[in-house]
């Protein structure tokens, strides 16, 4: 699906297939026939291709992975046939030019993009490579090193750093109009030689050090995606870039992609993309309340109540989500010193390695209001408590709120297994009141588990469902249990490791096994990080130290 007009002898092919306009197969046999049309015509001179709606092109259609991407032509079809246009193509870039999309665009004749343009080859977080000529172009137009770190890693960059590095030929503002920017800019470009700008002919300028850069690259793969298999496979695919021509390249990108493609890893990569997505439409069971008929509350203020590990990861992923107003609430005066200087060093580091700007960074801070009693959280929109993990304790602090905080303040416990029903009753509005279960650390963690109380109104759910996705996290729904989802699966994980040490293995040979598996820390990494006090604190609770539970009982069997 692509639509085909003509403006100004310039032929306008645009890719038509919402949301994403993904490369299905019916998109490339779209693209190919106005590819076709606009040949035959005398008339035009130039051609532009770009994307209807929010985005040019995200990439291979990866729900058509298991049959029809291989249908003609197929993606590494078509980019040899548009690069071999006669006719000057252009890729008008707004939204993502994504994997396939990027691929696309690159076997263009020119790049042009709107500033707030993004571009990435993402491949490898799928588990397979940019197998539409992108290890063979990209290292073609900014090099192997460059292109080691966009490929291997797979991370997205803005249009102005694809600008700087020579992947786009013409940054238009970001309320500028693509298409018309992109006619103009077409039709500038009529009647050039396309000898230099078929990006598959040229050289690539820092072959002669591959050697070198290959080997940095390993070893930061080796650390960063401990255990990965893509990763290592695009880098090969890269190097074959310095060292052989072009079609012979492309043979050994197609090995790689063949042997990476239906593999473990990549089904499993592409089962938690669309897991991932799907956990966004929550539903109530046996109610009919869902995402799509239920409102969030409006959050401008939010509250986060304890300092500790767990609240200042929660600060920090509040900050990054652009909310402006951040009251932290912490009485001792030490946690509350460390936790704010914490926080500040983090920001810091963020925009020492510019991951915010300055300015971002400054709005950032002057977004954290210190308070030191509870009357002065009583306009905030969203409270989230993230204090010792007592009953008692968090009790006392939602009685306390309820009584001050206004009747529409969505009250939120960060609670890891306490009953949020139990919590809720202390309050004169339980309805407002929701479990919000970040993992530690709270700023790094994407995984957000928001627990529905028994009395927890839809509103309340849908706020910190759409809470969760501000900040960027994977937001799913459970239900109120001992444990939720989350550390009722941990436990099984747990429980076979502490094994382990009953057998006479040490924690650190645990954690290194598991680091090497691929994991990003160890089991007993992580208990360190969230406090051993917490599962001892569960473990008593449920009797099983101090021998209370004999040999042979359910959590005594191996
Ligand atoms: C950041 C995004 C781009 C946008 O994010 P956002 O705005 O939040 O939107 P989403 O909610 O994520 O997406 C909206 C909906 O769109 C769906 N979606 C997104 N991307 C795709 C996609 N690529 N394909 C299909 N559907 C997609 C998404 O699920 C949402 O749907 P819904 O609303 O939930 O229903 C973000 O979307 C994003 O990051 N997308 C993924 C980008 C990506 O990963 N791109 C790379 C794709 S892979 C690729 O391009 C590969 C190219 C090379 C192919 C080479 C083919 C030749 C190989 C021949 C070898 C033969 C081997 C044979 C072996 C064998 O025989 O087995």
């Amino acid at each position: 699906m692509a639509n085909y007009s003509v403006r100004n002898q310039v032929a306008i092919i645009s890719l038509c297939s919402p949301p994403v306009n993904a490369l299905s197969s019916d998109v490339r046999r779209g693209i190919l026939d106005s590819l076709k049309k606009a040949e035959q015509d005398v008339k035009v001179a130039a051609i532009v291709i770009c994307g209807e709606g929010r985005t040019f092109c995200v990439g291979a259609d990866i729900t058509e992975f298991k049959s029809e991407f291989k249908t003609f032509p197929n993606l590494f079809e078509l980019v040899d046939i548009l690069e071999s246009s006669p006719k000057p193509i252009v890729a008008a870039i707004h939204g993502h030019a994504f994997g396939g999309g990027l691929e696309v665009a690159l076997a263009c004749h020119y790049r042009v993009a709107l500033s707030s343009a993004k571009l990435a080859l993402p491949e490898v977080k799928l588990g397979i490579l940019p197998g539409a000529g992108g290890t063979q172009r990209l290292p073609r137009l900014i090099g192997i090193d460059s292109s080691m770190q966009w490929i291997a890693f797979g991370d997205e960059y803005s249009a102005q750093i694809a600008a700087n590095i020579g992947i786009i030929d013409r940054i238009f503002p970001s309320n500028a109009d693509i298409l018309e920017s992109a006619v103009q800019y077409a039709q500038s470009i009529i009647g050039k030689s396309l000898i230099n700008r078929r990006v598959s002919k040229l050289p690539v300028k820092d072959a002669s050090k591959v050697s070198h850069i290959m080997e940095k690259y390993k070893q930061i793969v080796g650390k960063k995606s401990r255990g990965a298999i893509a990763p290592m496979v695009c880098l090969e695919a890269i190097k074959h870039a310095a060292l052989l021509p072009y079609v012979e390249g492309m043979k050994k990108e197609r090995m790689g992609i063949e042997a990476l493609m239906g593999s473990d890893q990549s089904k499993s990569l592409i089962y938690m993309f669309f897991a991932e997505r799907q956990v966004r439409n929550w539903t109530i069971p046996g109610t009919g309340i869902n995402s799509k008929n239920t409102k969030p509350i409006k959050v401008e203020k939010v509250a986060v109540i304890g300092l500790g590990t767990m609240g200042r990861g929660i600060v920090l992923s509040l900050l990054k989500a652009g909310i402006k107003h951040v009251s932290v609430m912490e009485l001792n005066k030490t946690a509350r010193e460390n936790g704010l200087l914490f926080i500040k060093n983090i920001l810091e580091g963020y925009a020492a390695r510019g991951t915010i700007s300055e300015t971002q960074k400054r709005s950032m801070v002057d977004a954290l209001k210190p308070v030191s009693n509870f009357e002065m959280l009583k306009d905030t929109d969203l409270v989230i408590e993230a204090v010792f993990e007592s009953m008692s304790i968090k009790k006392d602090i939602f009685a306390k709120l309820g009584q001050v905080c206004k009747p529409s303040a969505v009250l939120a416990t960060n609670t890891s297994a306490l009953d949020v029903d139990e919590i809720a009753m202390v309050t004169p509005k339980p309805k407002q009141v929701v479990g919000m279960h970040f993992f530690a650390p709270a700023h790094v963690m994407k995984l957000l588990e928001n627990v529905r109380g028994s009395k927890s109104s839809p509103q309340v759910i849908a706020t910190a469902m759409n809470m969760g996705q501000r900040m960027g996290k994977v937001t799913v729904l459970v239900g109120n249990c001992h444990g939720f989802v989350g550390n009722r699966m941990f436990r099984h994980y747990t429980v076979e490791t502490d094994f382990m040490l009953e057998e006479g293995a040490y924690p650190e040979q645990v954690d290194t096994v598991l680091k090497k598996f691929g994991f990003a820390m160890g089991r007993y990494q992580v208990g360190d990080l969230s406090g051993n006090d917490i599962g001892y604190r569960m473990r008593t609770k449920f009797e099983m130290t101090n021998k209370q539970q004999p040999p042979g009982a359910p959590e005594r069997e191996r």
